[in-house]
């Protein structure tokens, strides 16, 4: 009801199951929000392809973008930089459209900063060790890797404090419809509609 589109961003630590969860909710006829494609310097993966997955950049044309302030958050995540093209998430919110972000707790916390009212959900796994398996599971990361990413889902599960929402990925279609639950309350709430009702009072005032 808002003319402003509504920033949805959604965390958890690597192989919680964001990108799962993402995917599903898109496949939603009802949902209508648009995915922000994020920028990385980190390798495509086998089937990933460059502006569907991520666009993929070296490291000195992810850090020119940064110097020219064409990122609205980036971080640094296990050895890569990650981050949010600024210019999409203005014009698609702009247009009156939610972009639904997911990314990074570091990064989170800089959307957080500049857009305090945006919906900050955090979505975590039922345990570590279903954790461990999911990733173990999806066989893109090296053992290496997979202990890196392991070790920062500790730091960012503690970060789930500083989020509006927490939802527990068990099973992929009772997570979406918990978001899906939270962005339709969201929608309601008093200070995204007043601009309608104004209007409106406006018009009866006439
Ligand atoms: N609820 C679930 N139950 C069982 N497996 C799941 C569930 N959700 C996701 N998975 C599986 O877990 C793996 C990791 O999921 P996904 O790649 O979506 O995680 P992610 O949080 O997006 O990871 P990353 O941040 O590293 O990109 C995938 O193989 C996916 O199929
Ligand atoms: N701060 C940001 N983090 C991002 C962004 N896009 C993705 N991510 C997060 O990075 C890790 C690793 O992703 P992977 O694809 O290598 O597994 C994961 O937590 C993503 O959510 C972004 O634009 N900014």
């Amino acid at each position: 009801m808002s003319n402003r589109g509504m920033l949805i961003v959604l965390s958890g630590p690597s192989g919680v199951g964001k990108g799962t969860v993402r995917q599903a909710m898109l496949k939603d006829k009802d949902q209508n929000f648009k995915y922000s494609i994020s920028m990385t310097t980190r390798n495509k993966r086998p089937g990933e392809v460059d502006g569907v997955d991520y666009f993929f950049r070296s490291k000195m044309e992810f850090e020119s973008e940064i110097e020219n302030g064409g990122m609205l958050e980036y971080a640094k995540y296990v050895d890569h930089y990650y981050g949010t093209p600024l210019r999409y998430v203005n014009e698609t919110l702009e247009s009156g459209t939610d972009v639904f972000l997911e990314i990074e707790v570091n990064g989170a916390m800089q959307v957080r900063k500049k857009c305090p009212d945006g919906v900050f959900i955090f979505l975590t796994p039922p345990d570590l060790v279903t954790l461990r398996d999911r990733i173990v599971k999806r066989g893109t990361d090296d053992a290496a890797t997979i202990e890196k990413r392991l070790e920062k889902a500790r730091s960012e599960i503690k970060m789930m404090q500083n989020y509006d929402y927490a939802v527990v990925n068990d099973k992929v279609e009772l997570a979406v419809h918990r978001i899906e639950k939270i962005i339709e309350s969201e929608h309601l709430r008093v200070p995204r509609v007043i601009d309608i009702y104004k209007k409106m009072i406006g018009v009866v005032n006439r």
